[in-house]
């Protein structure tokens, strides 16, 4: 993919997210928690913080939806796509969404760790591509993953600030 001087990238240094739509599976709270937890993650490594709106239009729009939901990329039952996301720009640029059709799980009981997924989704909604390292949260495919000591690897970290330096 192209070199990561060209690559899109949020400019302003806070940038504003909300979240539309939440899953059956986990509280709203959790969800609500989760997603702060996933976007720290990232914001922690370098110049930019994130500021959660609940009206108007923000930067990144996060949500759960099941088949098709009005972009391109309609999601495939349970299984296969867990969750997509638009890297940086206008509009969808930046918006994540996760596939309803999953089992939701806060990392203790069964199912998807919505932590592990949504930190590799805001990855991307920040302008990071896969990684083939499969210790990276942005490796393209999902590893059960211990949520109590889940962190960025140091590639994740290496390339967030190459992304956000060039
Ligand atoms: C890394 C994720 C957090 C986000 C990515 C999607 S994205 C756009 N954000 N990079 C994802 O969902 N990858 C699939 C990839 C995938 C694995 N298989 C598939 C079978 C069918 C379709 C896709 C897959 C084999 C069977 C396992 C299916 C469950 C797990 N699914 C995956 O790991
Ligand atoms: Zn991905």
């Amino acid at each position: 993919d192209l070199p990561s001087r060209n690559r899109p990238k949020w400019i302003s240094k806070v940038v504003t997210y909300r979240i539309i739509s939440y899953t059956r599976d986990l509280p709203r709270v959790t969800v609500d928690h989760l997603v702060a937890k996933a976007l720290n993650m990232w914001s922690k490594e370098i110049p930019l913080s994130f500021r959660r709106v609940v009206l108007g239009i923000p930067d990144i729009v996060i949500g759960f939806a099941r088949g098709a939901h009005g972009d391109f990329y309609p999601f495939d039952g349970p299984g296969g796509t867990l969750a997509h996301a638009y890297e940086p720009g206008p509009g969808l640029g930046g918006d994540a969404h996760f596939d309803e059709d999953e089992r939701w799980a806060d990392g203790r009981g069964l199912g998807i760790n919505f932590l592990a997924v949504a930190t590799h989704e805001l990855g991307h909604s920040l302008g990071l591509r896969h990684s083939s390292d499969p210790d990276s949260v942005m490796y393209p495919t999902y590893g059960a993953r211990d949520s109590e000591n889940f962190k960025l690897s140091p590639g994740d970290i290496r390339e967030i600030q190459e992304l956000k330096e060039k």
